[in-house]
């Protein structure tokens, strides 16, 4: 290979290497435009928001200001925002060379405002904080080691034992898996109605709060459905004439029914690395 050639191809590969290693960065900018608030300080501000308006709307250390520019350019480049340019006269441009530009939300970003019926912040926060982080960082240790899970050797006890310790974690993942439940709901119900047809019992294993089994009760008021998951999970939950909440552990027993639901439930024992025996008429 002539020397230009490889030279070229060695410079790929180091692109390549050094997009991999800095991949992070997209997701740690990301939950720090949630965690500032900024994809609801631009959608509050009613039209595409300059860089100053923007920074006058956040709580941050004013001196640190105009590091906002380089994150929403990251966030730019990561389709989140959108960013058009200002005219602006040329002395002006030399000026503020970094504040010539208007932002305004994607659907992707507008996925992480308060008021967004499919709100995805929760998600978001949970998947990357350092609890649920840690156990990435393991990951080699444990292909070399007899745990179980990753969980295990980031925090010597399974996922679901650790929600059961830690309210402010168990909140975020309930509310988390939530909202994930509301867009998918929506589409369960309109679009796969006959799903439901000829049941008259239905139970949703490891159902959470119940955000879809409640969707799915009042859509369907013959259908008697029951949410089945760990008791502190459904304590303070509430039902309705043909819903109710059942805590226990699916692998002791779970309530009968014509039809059962499994969304995101795939787990062992142990912790999440198998799945439960389904049945063949499971949903
Ligand atoms: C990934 S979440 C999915 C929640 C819900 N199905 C959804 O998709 O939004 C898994 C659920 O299973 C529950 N769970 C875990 N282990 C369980 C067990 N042994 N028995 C019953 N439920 C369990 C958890 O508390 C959690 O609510």
């Amino acid at each position: 290979m002539a020397n230009q050639e490889k030279t070229a191809e060695l410079l790929q590969a180091q692109a390549r290497l050094w997009n991999q290693t800095f991949n992070f960065i997209n997701s740690a900018s990301l939950k720090c435009a949630v965690q500032l608030g900024i994809p609801n300080a631009i959608h509050d501000h009613g039209k595409p928001i300059s860089l100053s308006e923007l920074v006058t709307s956040l709580h941050i250390n004013p001196a640190k200001a105009h590091c906002i520019y380089r994150l929403m350019r990251v966030l730019v480049n990561s389709g989140f925002f959108l960013q058009e340019k200002i005219e602006l006269a040329c002395e002006e441009v030399e000026q503020q060379e970094e504040g010539n530009c208007k932002y305004s939300l994607t659907p992707a970003s507008r996925l992480l405002l308060k008021e967004e019926p499919f709100d995805a912040r929760d998600f978001l926060l949970v998947q990357l904080d350092p609890i649920l982080q840690k156990p990435w960082n393991v990951l080699s240790d444990w292909f070399q080691n007899d745990d179980p899970t990753t969980f295990h050797t980031a925090h010597d006890m399974s996922f679901y034992d650790l929600n059961a310790k830690e309210p402010r974690l168990a909140n975020l993942f309930n509310e988390a898996m939530a909202g994930d439940s509301r867009l998918i709901t929506q589409v369960l119900i309109n679009q796969c109605k006959y799903v439901f047809e000829g049941l008259s019992s239905l139970v949703d294993v490891g159902g959470g709060t119940g955000t879809v089994a409640r969707a799915i009760a009042n859509a369907f008021p013959d259908l008697k459905c029951t949410v089945f998951d760990l008791p502190h999970v459904i304590a303070n939950m509430h039902g309705s004439d043909n819903l109710k909440f059942v805590g226990g552990d699916m692998f002791e027993a779970i309530p009968a029914a014509n039809g059962i639901l499994l969304k995101i439930e795939m787990r062992d024992r142990q912790g999440d690395g198998g799945s439960p025996s389904v049945p063949p008429f499971a949903l």
